[in-house]
């Protein structure tokens, strides 16, 4: 499996935050967007997620190299700032949507149970999501990636509102997605700890009037 990004440029409003990002990351790689607030690391993984419009050009997977590509969004999974969970459904409930909107068909994923086990909360499922404390929330925002397998993990800033065994578990489970051939795209303040990482420093839009980018 390979991600692959063409120069790709992006506009927020009436500027472009970055122009001409290219990269290709294969199985088992990482890539970790850093650079100051507002330098344009969410609209990024937001294009690579389909959810925002580039503004020129493409961000790809394919299995092998000049095989068949597809868009990036259809093998992603992404974790945006916001938990993207119903409050008023139970912490189940709220799986079985995301098993059953990004996973059928596809290789499957945990259990729900298996999913709260691994995130570090069994037996809480039954509870409605605006029950659980911010840190509890993050962590079954995190368990959606495993209901449903997906290769390309799109994750922005994954560890907020976490206490420190909380972001260890996180990066275990990342490093272990990368072991079984995943691709991981994560901007973040605080180091994830993982061993091995490519980093793409983000500089806004100061950084397109001044070159950086073109
Ligand atoms: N919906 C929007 N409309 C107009 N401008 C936007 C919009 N969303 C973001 N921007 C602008 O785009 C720029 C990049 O924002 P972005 O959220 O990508 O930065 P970031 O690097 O992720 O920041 P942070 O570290 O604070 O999360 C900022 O200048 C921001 O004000």
């Amino acid at each position: 499996m390979y991600l692959t990004a063409e120069n790709l440029a992006a506009r927020r409003g009436e500027d472009l935050i970055f122009v001409n990002v290219s990269f290709s990351l294969g199985a088992g790689e990482a890539l970790i967007l850093t650079g100051k607030n507002g330098s344009g690391k969410s609209t990024l993984l937001r294009v690579i997620a389909g959810l925002l419009r580039p503004e020129k050009g493409s961000v790809t997977v394919s299995d092998s190299v000049g095989v068949e590509k597809r868009p990036a969004a259809e093998a992603s999974h992404y974790l945006g700032h916001r938990n993207a969970m119903k409050t008023e459904l139970t912490v189940a409930e709220n799986l079985d949507f995301w098993r059953s909107f990004l996973g059928p068909g596809k290789a499957a994923g945990l259990s729900t149970e298996e999913a709260a086990e691994a995130v570090g909360l069994p037996g809480i499922t039954h509870l409605p999501f605006g029950y659980l404390s911010a840190g509890q929330q993050r962590r079954f925002a995190f368990a959606k990636l495993l209901v449903a397998h997906r290769p390309v993990w799109i994750l922005d800033e994954p560890t907020a509102a976490l206490d420190a065994s909380a972001d260890r578990l996180f990066a275990d489970l990342i490093e272990m997605h990368l072991r079984e051939g995943g691709i991981v795209v994560a901007a973040t303040h605080q180091p994830l700890g993982l061993k091995e990482t490519r980093e793409l420093g983000m500089t806004g839009f100061t950084g397109v009037e001044q070159g950086v980018w073109g």
